[in-house]
């Protein structure tokens, strides 16, 4: 069995369905393969509409041998999806060997649930469950699949096979290889005897009960995450890492981490669609709601990836969006993370999907416009991405009004700068006795904040604090940030403040040195503060020190922002470059040659 487009059936049987008038006014429409039939067959089939099954019951012997006589009759699969309440909710005919079920995804259905549907189909070749039938029963999040086996001489019904989705937990998962079918033993029609409501309802239990178990404090959403690399497998796992403290700082539980390597990205699923229907199968046994790939997804491969899910897909730079979305406070933090988020999802509105707008509204969720919404939804979206950027402009005018004021009454501007989570407010915090948010999770701070800082000789300096930045920063972002970043240009002295108990950590100074080079402030004098030094042992240091050294960094400092103690040296090195603001010239402007040999290191 496969699940097929969209139906849209034609009446009178133009080879993808038919509709009937059955009992008066109703239509009842017979899906998939109905060309060829006679009418008086077409009639028949159409009649199975009329069944009903007891609620406890898969199916009735009676539903069992009409179906399995139409096959053998039709030689073509003959299936019916039943509700909870026992009726026939959709009638389909096949071929001989498979039929294709009417693709419903669309109509959600809550994390929690199955899809309150069943499917009973025949067999014509006395073949057990398929891999396309069970394949089905997963993507589908079917109530149960089950296949009545037509006796080839008599047309009677055989056997019935069936199998329903075992829900886990991620542990139960990898503990146990865990299989997610239970298969019933083949009987008769009339000797199945197992109560299908109590079977579904105790599962439905399960289920809502691992997703609760699974529910970390304050979480909202739970999410696969997936990697897909063609490079080696130790950057895919730190990326992994780190896309893991990002679901966390948008109050996502992590479910599973799936990592694929692979010789080539698949253009259209983007791991292979074997992979991709595996990690499915393991969302839905989960109960996860959504999926994120660490990689930027084309809007094509959002588009197939989604119609092979009712998940929802979002990537890492939608992800960073969203935080930037929870985070934001200032009037102007709202408008450039709502443009970036326009830009970002403009060309990506799919059909079905959620709109640009009900997103935003809802942080990251819910189920949107149809066909006729998206042309106007793209409208509505350039229209306000061009008011933003209007208004965006105005402020950036007042912001460089601010900034010429500054910069008259002649005192140097010190910014800190660094990759998200390093310690920057930290640091502010403990310069000038402020208290500015700080937090565990990465993009605390978006809005910069400026205070004053007297330095030992006197001076007194402006001290900037500024949104952190990260590896594959989305270009959308930068782009409408680009007034918050602005501020950074005035600079008269960079702190670009490194976690060093982060063992990647020179990888994340290429990647905010990188940024700072393609921003233009390449040549801005920098001061490198290695910060978070209570967490290492002396050794790690020296070993930093060493390798900051051999790329030619003389400008370096070593602190721990929660111990004021070792503050001094900062501040002297400080007093001592604004003095004399050429001591800080050794400083590379580093080259895309010598970023790459940093990153060998
Ligand atoms: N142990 C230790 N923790 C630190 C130090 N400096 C900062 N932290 C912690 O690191 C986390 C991040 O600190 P923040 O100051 O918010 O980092 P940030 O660079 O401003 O981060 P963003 O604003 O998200 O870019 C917080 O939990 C801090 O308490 C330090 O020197 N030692
Ligand atoms: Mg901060």
């Amino acid at each position: 069995m496969r699940i097929s487009a969209p139906a849209v059936c034609c009446a009178g049987g133009c080879g993808s369905g038919s509709s009937f008038f059955l009992g008066g006014s109703t239509i009842s429409q017979i899906y998939g393969h109905t060309g060829g039939l006679k009418p008086s067959q077409q009639r028949r089939v159409a009649k199975l509409y009329e069944r009903r099954v007891a609620p406890q019951q898969i199916v009735t012997p009676e539903l069992a041998r009409q179906l399995a006589e139409l096959s053998h009759e039709t030689r073509r699969q003959i299936g019916v999806l039943v509700d909870r309440k026992g009726r026939v909710e959709y009638v389909i005919v096949g071929d001989a060997h498979r039929i294709e079920l009417p693709d419903f995804r669309r109509m959600r259905t809550s994390p929690e649930r199955f899809r309150g549907l069943r499917c009973i189909h025949t067999h014509l070749h006395a073949e057990p469950l398929t891999q396309d039938d069970l394949t089905d029963l997963a993507l589908l999040r079917l109530d149960l699949m089950a296949a009545i086996v037509v006796d080839g001489q008599t047309g009677l019904p055989t056997v019935v096979y069936a199998a329903h989705l075992l829900p886990a937990t991620a542990h139960q998962l990898r503990e146990a290889h865990r299989s997610p079918y239970v298969f019933l033993e083949p009987r008769p029609p009339s000797q199945l005897n197992l109560d299908f409501l109590a079977l579904i309802s105790s599962l439905e239990e399960e289920m809502a009960r691992n997703r609760r178990a699974a529910r970390q404090a304050g979480t909202e959403e739970r999410a696969i995450l997936i990697g897909v690399t063609t490079g080696p497998l130790s950057e895919a796992e730190e990326s992994m890492a780190e896309l893991r403290e990002l679901a966390a700082s948008a109050n996502i539980a992590v479910l599973d981490c799936v990592i694929q390597r692979r010789s080539a990205i698949d253009p259209h699923t983007v791991l292979g669609r074997g992979k991709l229907e595996e990690v499915l199968i393991r969302a839905m046994q989960l109960g996860a709601d959504l999926i994120i790939f660490d990689r930027e997804l084309q809007p094509a491969q959002v588009r197939s990836i989604s119609e092979a899910t009712d998940l929802k897909v979002i990537d890492r730079a939608q992800l960073i969006l969203d935080i930037f979305a929870q985070r934001a406070q200032s009037r102007e933090g709202k408008i450039q993370v709502e443009l970036a988020q326009l830009r970002y999802r403009l060309p990506r509105l799919v059909v079905g999907q959620d709109s640009a707008f009900s997103r935003l509204a809802g942080g990251i969720g819910g189920r949107g416009p149809g066909e006729t919404k998206l042309e106007t939804d793209r409208r509505r979206v350039r229209d306000r991405i061009n008011r933003l950027e209007r208004e965006i402009e105005l402020l950036r005018e007042r912001r460089q009004e601010r900034r010429k004021q500054r910069i008259r009454r002649h005192r140097p501007i010190v910014s800190l700068v660094g990759y998200t989570n390093a310690g920057k407010s930290t640091l502010l915090n403990a310069l000038t006795a402020s208290d500015v948010h700080v937090e565990r999770r990465m993009f605390a701070t978006l809005d910069p904040t400026a205070r004053r800082l007297r330095l030992p000789r006197e001076r007194e300096v402006i001290i900037n604090d500024t949104v952190g930045f990260i590896r594959d920063l989305p270009p959308d972002l930068i782009a409408a940030f680009r007034a918050t970043l602005e501020e950074i240009r005035d600079s008269d002295l960079l702190l670009h403040v490194v976690d060093v108990s982060d063992e990647g950590w020179p990888r994340r100074f290429e990647a905010v040195e990188r940024i700072l080079r393609e921003l233009g402030f390449a040549t801005i004098p920098r001061l490198t503060v290695f910060n978070k030094t209570d967490l290492v042992d002396p050794a790690s240091i020296a070993a930093a020190e060493r390798q900051i050294e051999a790329c030619g960094v003389r400008a370096h400092v070593f602190v721990s922002a929660i111990d004021r103690k070792t503050l001094d040296p900062l501040l002297a090195r400080l007093d001592e470059a604004l003095a004399h603001e050429d001591s800080l010239c050794g400083q590379p402007d580093w080259s895309a040659a010598e970023l790459a040999a940093m990153r060998k290191i």
